[in-house]
């Protein structure tokens, strides 16, 4: 048996059904061409007969991607298998994927048959498809609750028909893995003909099980997981295709087993994914979570700064990020402030690092995450607040909206004694503001996360930005709350200007230091 698991993607098919706006033709076209870029083998783009929108984007997808099969979805239907024939053929390496459910509550209460006219359905659609495509997949729905007779007779039905892959899908997500596992066990030892095809699988999240019961059947014989980009999908979603290929990755040496998946794609997919889905990914998702390669605590950071092994099973690099990162908080200990002051400049040995530390406490305290700057100004001033702040804002206003409208802002700021004004067009409004106080200060900085929360409820909420920004390899955050969320991006953006005008006196101190 093949030591490789062929990597289904179904994120356009299954992923796109949980979706509440729909895709454009362009949007899929981007994620097919991310997906073909990451190596998948196969990818499930759409179900034809669904709608006259789903079968032209799987027909112009089919067109376009040269190195994966591209599959759409039937039922065991002729009218189905025609309207995916239609759509897919006009590539050279197409598979029809039909399927039906075989539990019994799937064939009594919703099919409203019996299970011999299933198998019957299937085996004609399965002979119907192999007329029409050399490559037939068939899916038994809501395996995890089939009989196991049931299942091993339409199995060994399917592939006498000419199935040339068999999945079974956990549609639910009802089973645990030793069960999910243990089925794909019985059926490779009960189906006479197994070995005549290749035994995939597809597994729901309903129990947070997907990726577990995918690991599960592959231990046990399966060679095909079908999964999605961050594992959306319906309900909870499906297997998530980043989590099973780097379990295979990364626990190789007791699989055995491997993937053809370009692994420093799987950012850069799931970024993509992730915005034109318009669904976000939770912060402590495993692999492409905002938080999957940061450390936060005190004796964790000491530990990755002495050998990385110590708490990263995987390196940020082979899933295509540039490094991991580190949180300073409230948990953090001296070691990695010794060490992002070293970065920034400052030798250990150079200032008292019990004293620095412990003022970092208590500023952590109260802010949460300490940046480069907080940092630097710790070692520089007293009392943080003792500066004055440099830049304040006198008058904003900003047009934008519409079809014909520019976005375009127009800002006055003190500097110090001066009034200065400036003004900017650009792709938004916020992103007009922000060129317009980049003129103003002359700060050439480069925006690295922009967010935005709602505080509060109904018109009284208050909008809170938050931004990220690196500005001469530094760090650095900003903050602004007010009712209106341009005037609190204005706000974060000026806290931003103030940090950095005080980063370039120490800068300046530094050297008349020396
Ligand atoms: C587990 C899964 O994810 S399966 C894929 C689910 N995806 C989707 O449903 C998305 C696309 N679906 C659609 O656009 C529509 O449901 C359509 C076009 C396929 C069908 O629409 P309609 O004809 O209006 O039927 P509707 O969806 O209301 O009901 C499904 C019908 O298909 C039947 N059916 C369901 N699965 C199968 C199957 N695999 N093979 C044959 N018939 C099936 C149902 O019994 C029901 O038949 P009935 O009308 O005789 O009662
Ligand atoms: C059509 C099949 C594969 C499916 O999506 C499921 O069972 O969840």
């Amino acid at each position: 048996m093949s030591d490789q698991v062929i990597i289904f993607d179904t994120t356009l098919r299954d992923g796109e059904q949980a979706l509440s706006a729909s895709l454009s033709f362009k949007e899929k076209m981007r994620i097919a061409k991310a997906l073909e870029q990451l190596g998948v083998d196969v990818m499930e783009v759409g179900f034809p007969i669904s709608s006259r929108g789903d079968f032209e984007s799987v027909q112009m997808i089919a067109r376009e991607i040269r190195n994966s099969t591209v599959c759409g979805l039937a039922r065991a239907m002729e009218k189905d298998i025609d309207a995916a024939y239609e759509a897919l053929s006009v590539s050279d390496n197409y598979r029809i994927h039909c399927f039906i459910a075989t539990s019994d509550v799937h064939v009594k209460d919703k099919l409203r048959k019996d299970f011999d006219s299933v198998v019957d359905m299937a085996v004609k659609a399965i002979r119907y498809a192999r007329n029409r495509a050399p490559d037939v997949e068939f899916s038994c729905e809501d395996a995890g609750r089939t009989p196991i007779d049931h299942l091993c007779r339409i199995v060994e039905a399917a592939i006498d028909a000419g199935a040339g892959t068999i999945n079974i899908p956990d549609t639910v997500g009802y089973t645990l893995p030793f069960e999910f596992g243990g089925i794909i066990e019985q059926l490779f030892d009960r189906v006479p003909n197994i070995d005549k095809a290749r035994i995939s699988v597809h597994c729901h999240n309903d129990l947070g099980m997907a990726t577990a019961n995918s690991i599960s059947a592959v231990a046990k014989g399966a060679r095909q997981i079908e999964c999605t980009v961050n594992g959306i999908g319906e309900r909870a979603g499906n297997c998530s295709m980043e989590e099973v290929v780097m379990a295979i990755k990364t626990r190789n040496r007791i699989l055995d087993l491997h993937t053809g998946i370009n692994c420093t794609e799987i950012t850069r997919t799931s970024q993509l994914v992730s915005q034109l889905c318009n669904m976000p990914i939770a912060p402590n998702k495993a692999i492409v979570g905002a938080n999957a390669f940061s450390h936060s605590s005190g004796i964790h950071q000491d530990g990755v700064l002495k050998n990385r092994d110590t708490y990263e099973i995987i390196t940020p690099e082979s899933v295509g990020l540039k490094e991991n990162t580190m949180n300073l908080t409230a948990r953090s200990g001296r070691h990695i402030i010794a060490h992002r002051l070293e970065a920034l400049g400052y030798p250990e040995g150079s200032y008292d690092l019990d004293n620095v530390y412990k003022r970092f406490k208590d500023l952590a305290d109260v802010k949460g995450q300490v940046f480069d700057y907080d940092l630097e100004a710790l070692l520089f001033f007293s009392n943080l607040r003792e500066e004055p702040e440099r830049y304040q804002m006198e008058y904003l206003s900003v047009l934008s909206g519409g079809a014909n409208v520019m976005p375009t802002a127009s800002i006055k700021m003190s500097a110090g004694e001066e009034h200065l004004t400036e003004a900017a067009v650009g792709n938004g409004p916020v992103d007009a503001l922000y060129k317009a106080i980049y003129k103003l200060t002359g700060y050439d900085i480069e925006l690295k996360t922009y967010e935005i929360k709602a505080k509060g409820q109904g018109i009284d909420a208050l909008g809170q930005v938050s931004i990220i920004v690196e500005y001469k390899g530094k760090v650095f955050h900003g903050m602004g709350l007010a009712t209106d969320i341009i005037q609190a991006s204005a706000l974060a953006m000026i806290h931003v200007c103030n940090s950095i005008y005080q980063s370039d006196l120490i800068e300046e101190k530094k050297h008349s230091a020396k």
